[in-house]
C-alpha cells in the first residue's frame, strides 16, 4: 500500500476525437476511483472534457504548452489561457516534443515557471535514449535534465510531478523491468532532495512512463518509489485503462 494515491495519467497523444472523449467520460463517470487520474487529451477537447468531467475525480491536462505568456506567437497556447477552460495540469518535456520540436532543458524551465504561475501541475517528462542506454548514461542525461529545468524554480505550495520515459521503451511493447525502474525512481528522488530538500522532493510524484499495459502496471506500481504511471497507447482503450486504474487503485490507501 502506497502512503499517498498513485498518479494515473492518460496521454493520448494526437489521437481521440469524440468518440474516444464519450466513451472515456461514460467509463470514468460509472466507476468510483480513489486513484488520482489525470486525461491529456489534445488541446482542442480539454475545455469540453473538463466540463464534462467537473464533479469528478478526473483531471484533465495538456499535453503541452507555451513558454509566452502572450503576444505574436502563432499557434501558441498559455498555461493561463489553459487554466481557464479547466486545465489542471500539463505535460512539459515528453521526448517526442524533445525529438520532433527541439524543446530542450531550457525551454522546460521556462514552461515550467509559466506553468506553476497559472497554478497548473507541471508533469516534468525526462528519459533517456537507446543508445545512452547501452552506454550507461542514463544518470547523467536525467541529472541535466532535472538540474537543467528544475533548478530556481518556486514550488511552495504547488504540486509538481516527474515522468521518468526512457525513451526506449515508449511504444515499444518492452516496458522497463520494474527493478531499473526502481533504481532509477530512486536516484531521480535523490537528486530531487539536492535540488529542493527532502520535505519537497517527498510531496513530488515519480511517474513511469513506457509500454504500461494492465499486465505490467501492478509489478511497476508496486516498487516503493513508484508513484504512479504515464501511459499512452494503452489509455486510447478506455476499458483498458480503467483496468490500468483499477490495479493502481488496490495499492491507494482507504483515505
Ligand atoms: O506519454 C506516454 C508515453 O510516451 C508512453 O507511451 P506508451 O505507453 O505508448 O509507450
Amino acid at each position: 500500500m502506497k502512503e499517498r494515491p498513485p498518479l494515473v495519467v492518460a496521454n493520448w497523444k494526437l489521437n481521440g476525437g469524440t468518440d474516444l472523449i464519450c466513451a472515456s467520460v461514460a467509463s470514468f463517470l460509472r466507476q468510483n476511483f480513489r486513484v488520482q487520474i489525470g486525461i491529456a487529451p489534445p488541446y482542442v477537447y480539454i475545455g469540453n472534457m473538463a466540463n464534462f468531467l467537473r464533479n469528478s475525480q478526473i483531471m484533465i491536462g495538456s499535453q503541452n504548452v507555451s513558454k509566452f505568456e502572450s503576444g505574436a506567437f502563432t499557434g501558441e497556447t498559455s498555461a493561463q489561457m489553459l487554466k481557464e477552460v479547466g486545465c489542471e495540469f500539463c505535460l512539459i518535456g515528453h521526448s517526442e516534443r524533445r525529438q520532433v520540436f527541439l524543446e530542450n532543458n531550457a525551454s522546460c524551465h521556462t514552461k515550467i515557471s509559466s506553468t506553476l504561475s497559472a497554478g497548473l501541475m507541471p508533469i516534468i517528462c525526462i528519459g533517456e535514449n537507446a543508445q545512452q542506454h547501452e552506454l550507461g548514461l542514463t544518470k547523467h542525461i536525467l541529472y541535466r535534465q532535472l538540474h537543467e529545468s528544475l533548478l530556481g524554480q518556486n514550488i511552495k505550495g504547488q504540486q509538481i510531478a516527474i515522468a521518468y520515459e526512457p525513451i526506449w521503451a515508449i511504444g515499444s511493447g518492452k516496458a522497463a523491468t520494474p527493478e531499473s525502474v526502481q533504481e532509477v525512481h530512486e536516484y531521480i528522488f535523490n537528486e530531487l532532495c539536492t535540488i529542493f530538500d527532502e520535505e519537497s522532493a517527498k510531496n513530488i510524484r515519480i511517474l513511469y512512463g513506457g509500454s504500461v499495459n494492465k499486465n505490467n502496471a501492478a509489478q511497476l506500481l508496486a516498487m516503493p518509489n513508484v508513484d504512479g504511471l504515464l501511459v499512452g497507447g494503452a489509455s486510447l482503450d478506455p476499458e483498458h485503462f480503467s483496468e490500468i486504474c483499477a490495479l493502481a487503485n488496490q495499492v491507494t490507501p482507504e483515505n
